[in-house]
């Protein structure tokens, strides 16, 4: 087993079946590229690893678009409350306490969790991402990763934000890791203020890097910036130069018609987070059906493990499928296979991590779902039991990059990892002085 996850040679998946029902090998070469798919496969490569494929469902691996990632240490903490008050009467009192040790376990958590649900790429966006880095390094899979900005209107902490997205950026170009890149992380309207928001465009726009914020997540975001600005949040970010083909943007829930033109038009990535909005009772559901009119990228995310609670794609594709049905009545909405497309594709150009499809010439970022557990029996059409009936629980094996990260559902370290994450939370509360 060792060797498994320690080796690095090519990797042929044998006798798998696919998404539309037929059986293939999967050739996958040293630098973790698919170079063969079908019977001609096993030729391709002399493999170094034989995964039996049999039993095995091959899918993309999931891309998470939007997460806090070491909020895992805050899964649980606080519940059930209103999202101001959530964010400003506990989230952000216990964040004044985080570390970068903190950041470093709770990225761990969330990494381990990720894997354990089939997901080889995410957003991320908080704070020590150096330390968050550093995890991602470690666990093996994608990310791109922003430092929060968050300026308050106030100049002094601009500086310090506009340093500290600086030197994120710096240390990850040192790090020399192509599954790692940065992003620039403008946190929101309401945080953030103008001359931050074309700081974080100007300088996104001039290291050729993306762009992460949160965009109409609720009304009273839509009708405080009217008032304040006299124009709703997507066309402020616009006015900013935040829109960008580069741009992911979570939540989206209160865009109007004229924002999803907006957005269409300039190639941006909309993230949606269902599970998220619905805890927090944001009361309306990211209109997919206008962004997808006008051109919007879609795709899917969790948000933090504080406000979800947990980072499970599976699940969140089940949500999203649901709630553009309940919320805009009408049960043809995103169906199973666009919300499938959500999570594999849809994400991956967002990231730019790759086509999201398993294809020849795509990174073998490759999930393996077990054809014989209750949630895929019977498997008349994959799409709708991996959207509707499976949860993380049904994945076996997990590659990323043609790296190994988990196989038969075991991950190398998980043990510690789990055990250091809980000490660094409950260490954490105890610092703030709050038994939550
Ligand atoms: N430099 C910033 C750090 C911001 S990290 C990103 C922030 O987004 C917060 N966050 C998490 N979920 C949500 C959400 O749903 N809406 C808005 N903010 C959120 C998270 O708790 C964290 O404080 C600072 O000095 O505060
Ligand atoms: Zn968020």
């Amino acid at each position: 087993m060792n060797d498994t996850f320690s080796a690095r040679g090519s990797i042929l998946i044998a006798g798998v079946t696919t998404i539309d029902g037929s059986t293939a090998d999967i050739a996958i070469d040293e630098t973790g590229t698919i170079v063969a798919i079908g019977d001609d496969a096993r030729g391709a490569i002399d493999a170094d690893i034989i995964i039996d494929g049999s039993e095995r469902l091959a899918i993309p691996g999931l891309v998470n678009t939007h997460t806090h990632a070491a909020m895992s240490l805050l899964r649980g903490y606080a519940d059930d409350m209103l999202l101001q008050d959530w964010l400003s009467q506990k989230i952000w009192p216990l964040e004044a306490h985080l570390s970068g040790d903190d950041v470093y376990a709770g990225t761990r958590l969330a990494c381990l969790e990720m894997i354990r649900s089939g997901t080889v790429a995410f957003n991320d966006m908080y704070f020590f991402m150096d330390r968050a880095a550093a995890a991602v390094d470690e666990m093996g899979l994608k990310a791109t990763l922003a430092y929060g900005f968050i300026d308050l209107g106030m100049e002094d902490k601009r500086e310090t934000e506009i340093r500290a997205t600086e030197a994120l950026v710096r240390r990850i170009a040192s790090l020399n890791n192509p599954r790692i890149r940065a992003a620039v992380g403008p946190h929101s309207v309401y945080t953030v203020s103008l001359a931050g928001l074309s700081w974080c465009a100007g300088f996104a726009k001039e290291q050729n890097i993306g762009i992460h914020v949160h965009l109409s997540e609720t009304g009273k975001e839509v009708t405080d910036c009217l008032a304040q600005y006299g124009k709703r949040p997507a066309h402020l970010l616009d006015d900013c130069g935040c829109l960008t083909t580069r741009t992911v943007a979570a939540h989206c829930c209160w865009l109007d018609e004229s924002e999803c033109r907006l957005l269409g038009q300039r190639g941006v990535h909309a993230s949606h987070n269902p599970a998220s909005n619905m805890k927090l009772a944001v009361n309306r559901a990211m209109p997919c059906h206008w962004l997808k009119q006008y051109g919007a990228g879609l795709t899917l995310g969790t948000d933090g493990c504080s406000s979800n609670n947990n980072l499970d794609l599976f699940e969140e594709m089940k949500f999203a499928a649901l709630l553009q049905k309940f919320a805009w009545n009408s049960p043809t909405l995103l169906p199973a296979g666009e919300v499938f497309t959500m999570a594999t594709a849809g994400g991956a150009r967002a990231l730019g991590t790759g086509p999201g499809t398993l294809a020849v010439g795509a990174p073998a970022d490759i999930a393996l779902l077990d054809t014989r557990a209750v949630c895929n029996t019977p498997l008349f059409h994959a799409d709708s039991n991996i959207v509707y009936a499976c949860n993380g629980g049904a994945v076996r094996t997990v590659l990323c990059q043609g790296r190994i990260l988990m196989h038969e559902r075991e991950v190398p370290g998980e043990e510690e990892i789990i055990r250091e994450a809980a000490a660094a939370a409950h260490a954490l509360v105890e610092r703030a002085g709050d038994e939550g």
